[in-house]
Protein backbone atom coordinates (compact mmCIF):
# COMPACT_ATOMS: atom_id res chain seq x y z
CA UNK A 1 0.00 0.00 0.00
CA UNK A 2 1.34 3.14 -1.01
CA UNK A 3 2.04 5.82 1.52
CA UNK A 4 -0.18 9.24 1.92
CA UNK A 5 2.52 12.53 1.73
CA UNK A 6 0.10 15.18 2.50
CA UNK A 7 1.28 18.32 0.88
CA UNK A 8 0.42 21.68 1.68
CA UNK A 9 0.41 25.79 1.76
CA UNK A 10 -0.91 28.55 2.13
CA UNK A 11 -2.39 30.73 -0.94
CA UNK A 12 0.34 31.13 -3.51
CA UNK A 13 3.11 29.81 -1.25
CA UNK A 14 3.56 27.27 -4.65
CA UNK A 15 2.10 24.14 -3.51
CA UNK A 16 0.92 23.00 -7.16
CA UNK A 17 4.47 24.18 -8.71
CA UNK A 18 6.81 21.55 -6.04
CA UNK A 19 3.26 19.18 -6.41
CA UNK A 20 4.04 18.83 -10.22
CA UNK A 21 8.31 18.56 -9.18
CA UNK A 22 7.67 15.49 -7.57
CA UNK A 23 5.12 14.32 -10.56
CA UNK A 24 8.09 14.95 -12.52
CA UNK A 25 10.03 12.29 -10.89
CA UNK A 26 7.54 9.70 -11.19
CA UNK A 27 5.32 10.23 -7.99
CA UNK A 28 1.39 10.13 -8.34
CA UNK A 29 0.25 13.86 -7.55
CA UNK A 30 -3.31 14.06 -6.46
CA UNK A 31 -4.56 18.11 -6.61
CA UNK A 32 -7.36 18.61 -4.37
CA UNK A 33 -8.10 22.09 -5.73
CA UNK A 34 -8.48 20.68 -9.43
CA UNK A 35 -10.51 17.86 -8.68
CA UNK A 36 -12.98 20.10 -6.33
CA UNK A 37 -13.45 22.31 -9.41
CA UNK A 38 -14.34 18.87 -12.00
CA UNK A 39 -16.51 17.99 -9.10
CA UNK A 40 -18.18 21.36 -8.84
CA UNK A 41 -19.38 21.05 -12.21
CA UNK A 42 -21.35 18.27 -11.79
CA UNK A 43 -25.47 19.07 -12.18
CA UNK A 44 -26.29 17.67 -8.21
CA UNK A 45 -22.76 19.67 -7.29
CA UNK A 46 -23.81 23.24 -9.23
CA UNK A 47 -27.70 23.14 -7.28
CA UNK A 48 -26.25 21.95 -3.82
CA UNK A 49 -23.71 25.28 -4.07
CA UNK A 50 -26.90 27.87 -5.45
CA UNK A 51 -28.38 26.56 -2.91
CA UNK A 52 -26.91 27.77 0.03
CA UNK A 53 -26.63 31.41 -1.93
CA UNK A 54 -29.65 34.13 -2.07
CA UNK A 55 -28.00 35.60 -4.80
CA UNK A 56 -27.36 33.97 -8.37
CA UNK A 57 -24.04 32.21 -8.40
CA UNK A 58 -24.17 30.82 -11.81
CA UNK A 59 -23.63 31.42 -14.70
CA UNK A 60 -25.75 29.68 -17.29
CA UNK A 61 -24.95 26.11 -16.12
CA UNK A 62 -22.28 26.47 -14.34
CA UNK A 63 -20.48 28.25 -11.15
CA UNK A 64 -19.11 31.61 -11.23
CA UNK A 65 -16.17 31.22 -9.42
CA UNK A 66 -15.04 34.57 -9.10
CA UNK A 67 -18.38 35.84 -7.48
CA UNK A 68 -18.28 33.10 -5.05
CA UNK A 69 -14.91 33.48 -4.33
CA UNK A 70 -15.82 36.92 -3.66
CA UNK A 71 -18.31 36.21 -1.43
CA UNK A 72 -17.47 32.93 0.80
CA UNK A 73 -14.18 34.49 1.68
CA UNK A 74 -15.68 37.38 3.43
CA UNK A 75 -18.68 34.97 5.36
CA UNK A 76 -17.38 32.30 7.57
CA UNK A 77 -20.79 30.61 8.02
CA UNK A 78 -21.14 30.74 4.09
CA UNK A 79 -17.40 29.06 3.64
CA UNK A 80 -18.31 26.65 5.74
CA UNK A 81 -21.42 25.10 3.80
CA UNK A 82 -19.46 25.53 0.70
CA UNK A 83 -16.67 22.98 2.52
CA UNK A 84 -19.45 20.91 3.91
CA UNK A 85 -20.75 20.19 0.30
CA UNK A 86 -17.43 19.67 -1.82
CA UNK A 87 -14.95 18.21 0.80
CA UNK A 88 -16.89 15.20 1.25
CA UNK A 89 -17.35 14.59 -1.99
CA UNK A 90 -13.14 15.20 -2.56
CA UNK A 91 -12.61 12.41 0.14
CA UNK A 92 -14.66 9.73 -1.60
CA UNK A 93 -12.97 10.93 -5.21
CA UNK A 94 -8.81 10.97 -3.38
CA UNK A 95 -10.09 7.63 -2.11
CA UNK A 96 -11.16 6.12 -5.89
CA UNK A 97 -7.51 7.41 -7.35
CA UNK A 98 -5.60 6.37 -4.33
CA UNK A 99 -6.81 2.64 -4.76
CA UNK A 100 -5.79 2.90 -8.61
CA UNK A 101 -1.84 4.02 -7.65
CA UNK A 102 -1.25 2.11 -4.66
CA UNK A 103 1.50 -0.03 -6.20
CA UNK A 104 3.62 3.24 -5.65
CA UNK A 105 5.61 3.45 -2.59
CA UNK A 106 4.14 6.55 -1.29
CA UNK A 107 1.45 9.44 -3.41
CA UNK A 108 1.43 12.71 -3.08
CA UNK A 109 -2.08 14.41 -1.63
CA UNK A 110 -2.08 18.37 -2.23
CA UNK A 111 -4.66 20.40 -0.51
CA UNK A 112 -4.46 24.31 0.40
CA UNK A 113 -6.49 22.87 3.74
CA UNK A 114 -4.89 20.22 4.89
CA UNK A 115 -4.73 21.18 8.24
CA UNK A 116 -7.76 23.17 8.51
CA UNK A 117 -9.45 19.95 7.52
CA UNK A 118 -7.47 17.59 9.78
CA UNK A 119 -6.65 15.43 6.44
CA UNK A 120 -3.11 15.40 7.76
CA UNK A 121 -4.48 13.22 10.23
CA UNK A 122 -5.26 10.49 7.28
CA UNK A 123 -1.43 11.07 5.80
CA UNK A 124 1.33 8.78 6.98
CA UNK A 125 3.53 11.88 6.20
CA UNK A 126 3.30 15.72 5.60
CA UNK A 127 5.42 18.64 3.63
CA UNK A 128 4.90 22.35 4.05
CA UNK A 129 5.74 24.43 0.85
CA UNK A 130 6.48 28.31 2.70
CA UNK A 131 7.14 31.43 1.00
CA UNK A 132 7.15 35.06 2.88
CA UNK A 133 3.23 36.54 2.52
CA UNK A 134 4.55 39.85 0.50
CA UNK A 135 5.69 37.30 -1.89
CA UNK A 136 2.68 34.81 -2.00
CA UNK A 137 0.70 37.85 -2.31
CA UNK A 138 2.06 39.47 -5.62
CA UNK A 139 1.90 35.40 -7.04
CA UNK A 140 -1.49 35.26 -6.72
CA UNK A 141 -2.52 38.98 -7.53
CA UNK A 142 -0.34 38.74 -10.82
CA UNK A 143 -1.78 34.83 -11.46
CA UNK A 144 -5.50 35.54 -10.87
CA UNK A 145 -5.78 39.15 -11.77
CA UNK A 146 -7.19 39.50 -7.87
CA UNK A 147 -7.26 41.85 -5.39
CA UNK A 148 -4.81 42.66 -2.56
CA UNK A 149 -7.51 42.57 0.15
CA UNK A 150 -8.94 39.30 -1.99
CA UNK A 151 -5.93 37.31 -1.17
CA UNK A 152 -5.29 38.79 2.13
CA UNK A 153 -9.45 37.36 3.31
CA UNK A 154 -8.14 34.44 1.62
CA UNK A 155 -5.12 34.48 4.02
CA UNK A 156 -7.21 35.29 6.75
CA UNK A 157 -9.46 32.05 5.94
CA UNK A 158 -6.29 29.60 6.49
CA UNK A 159 -4.08 28.66 9.33
CA UNK A 160 -1.04 30.38 10.14
CA UNK A 161 2.37 28.74 8.94
CA UNK A 162 3.97 29.03 12.28
CA UNK A 163 0.96 26.96 13.63
CA UNK A 164 1.04 24.19 10.62
CA UNK A 165 5.33 24.11 11.01
CA UNK A 166 5.42 22.31 14.05
CA UNK A 167 2.73 19.77 12.49
CA UNK A 168 4.70 19.01 9.43
CA UNK A 169 7.66 16.52 8.80
CA UNK A 170 9.27 18.47 5.93
CA UNK A 171 8.97 22.17 5.08
CA UNK A 172 10.44 23.56 2.15
CA UNK A 173 10.76 27.24 1.55
CA UNK A 174 10.02 27.72 -2.42
CA UNK A 175 11.77 29.99 -3.21
CA UNK A 176 14.43 29.44 -5.91
CA UNK A 177 12.83 27.25 -7.84
CA UNK A 178 16.30 25.40 -8.57
CA UNK A 179 16.91 24.64 -5.11
CA UNK A 180 13.17 23.30 -4.59
CA UNK A 181 13.96 20.88 -7.19
CA UNK A 182 17.43 19.35 -5.16
CA UNK A 183 15.22 19.62 -2.02
CA UNK A 184 12.43 17.42 -3.70
CA UNK A 185 14.78 14.89 -4.91
CA UNK A 186 16.41 14.68 -1.38
CA UNK A 187 13.10 14.17 0.42
CA UNK A 188 11.83 11.40 -2.39
CA UNK A 189 14.95 9.58 -1.10
CA UNK A 190 14.52 10.11 2.25
CA UNK A 191 11.00 9.29 2.14
CA UNK A 192 11.24 5.88 0.24
CA UNK A 193 14.96 5.23 2.88
CA UNK A 194 12.63 5.38 5.95
CA UNK A 195 9.41 3.35 5.08
C1 LIG B 1 -14.21 29.76 -3.53
C2 LIG B 1 -13.85 29.06 -4.82
C3 LIG B 1 -15.10 28.85 -5.71
C4 LIG B 1 -12.86 29.98 -5.59
O1 LIG B 1 -12.48 29.35 -6.81
P1 LIG B 1 -11.25 29.87 -7.71
O2 LIG B 1 -11.24 29.04 -8.97
O3 LIG B 1 -11.32 31.36 -7.85
O4 LIG B 1 -9.96 29.60 -6.85
P2 LIG B 1 -9.29 28.22 -6.33
O5 LIG B 1 -10.29 27.13 -6.16
O6 LIG B 1 -8.10 27.93 -7.18
O7 LIG B 1 -8.84 28.67 -4.88
C5 LIG B 1 -7.84 29.67 -4.71
C6 LIG B 1 -7.14 29.43 -3.42
O8 LIG B 1 -8.02 29.76 -2.34
C7 LIG B 1 -7.71 28.95 -1.24
N1 LIG B 1 -8.91 28.17 -0.82
C8 LIG B 1 -9.79 27.46 -1.60
N2 LIG B 1 -10.75 26.90 -0.87
C9 LIG B 1 -10.49 27.25 0.41
C10 LIG B 1 -11.12 26.96 1.63
N3 LIG B 1 -12.20 26.17 1.68
N4 LIG B 1 -10.59 27.49 2.78
C11 LIG B 1 -9.48 28.27 2.74
N5 LIG B 1 -8.83 28.57 1.60
C12 LIG B 1 -9.32 28.07 0.46
C13 LIG B 1 -6.60 28.01 -1.67
O9 LIG B 1 -5.34 28.51 -1.32
C14 LIG B 1 -6.79 27.97 -3.15
O10 LIG B 1 -5.72 27.48 -3.86
C15 LIG B 1 -13.17 27.68 -4.56
O11 LIG B 1 -11.91 27.87 -3.98
C16 LIG B 1 -13.99 26.76 -3.66
O12 LIG B 1 -15.03 26.28 -4.07
N6 LIG B 1 -13.52 26.53 -2.42
C17 LIG B 1 -14.25 25.71 -1.44
C18 LIG B 1 -14.01 24.25 -1.66
C19 LIG B 1 -12.57 23.88 -1.36
O13 LIG B 1 -12.18 23.88 -0.19
N7 LIG B 1 -11.77 23.58 -2.42
C20 LIG B 1 -10.38 23.34 -2.31
C21 LIG B 1 -9.91 22.14 -1.56
S1 LIG B 1 -10.82 20.69 -1.70
N1 LIG C 1 9.74 29.58 -6.78
C1 LIG C 1 8.93 30.33 -7.56
N2 LIG C 1 9.43 31.38 -8.24
C2 LIG C 1 8.62 32.15 -9.00
N3 LIG C 1 7.30 31.94 -9.19
C3 LIG C 1 6.76 30.91 -8.54
C4 LIG C 1 7.52 30.03 -7.70
N4 LIG C 1 6.71 29.08 -7.20
C5 LIG C 1 5.48 29.34 -7.69
N5 LIG C 1 5.50 30.41 -8.51
C6 LIG C 1 4.35 31.02 -9.21
O1 LIG C 1 3.49 31.55 -8.20
C7 LIG C 1 2.13 31.30 -8.50
C8 LIG C 1 1.51 30.48 -7.35
O2 LIG C 1 2.07 29.16 -7.37
P1 LIG C 1 1.12 27.88 -7.20
O3 LIG C 1 -0.07 27.98 -8.08
O4 LIG C 1 2.00 26.68 -7.33
O5 LIG C 1 0.72 28.13 -5.68
P2 LIG C 1 -0.29 27.37 -4.75
O6 LIG C 1 0.30 27.32 -3.40
O7 LIG C 1 -0.66 26.07 -5.35
O8 LIG C 1 -1.48 28.41 -4.74
P3 LIG C 1 -3.04 28.18 -4.43
O9 LIG C 1 -3.18 27.91 -2.97
O10 LIG C 1 -3.68 29.44 -4.82
O11 LIG C 1 -3.48 27.03 -5.28
C9 LIG C 1 2.09 30.58 -9.83
O12 LIG C 1 1.83 31.51 -10.85
C10 LIG C 1 3.50 29.99 -9.96
O13 LIG C 1 3.91 29.86 -11.31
Amino acid sequence: MALIVGLTGGIGSGKTTVAKMFEAEGIPIYIADERAKQIMDRKGVVDAVQAIFEENVRIGEVLDRKKIREIVFENKQLLTKLNNIVHPEVKKDFEQWKHKNDVFPFVIKESAVLFENNLNKSCDLVILVTAPEEVRINRVMERDKVSFDNVKSIINNQMKDSDKIPLSDYVITNINKDLVKKEVKMIINDIIFKN
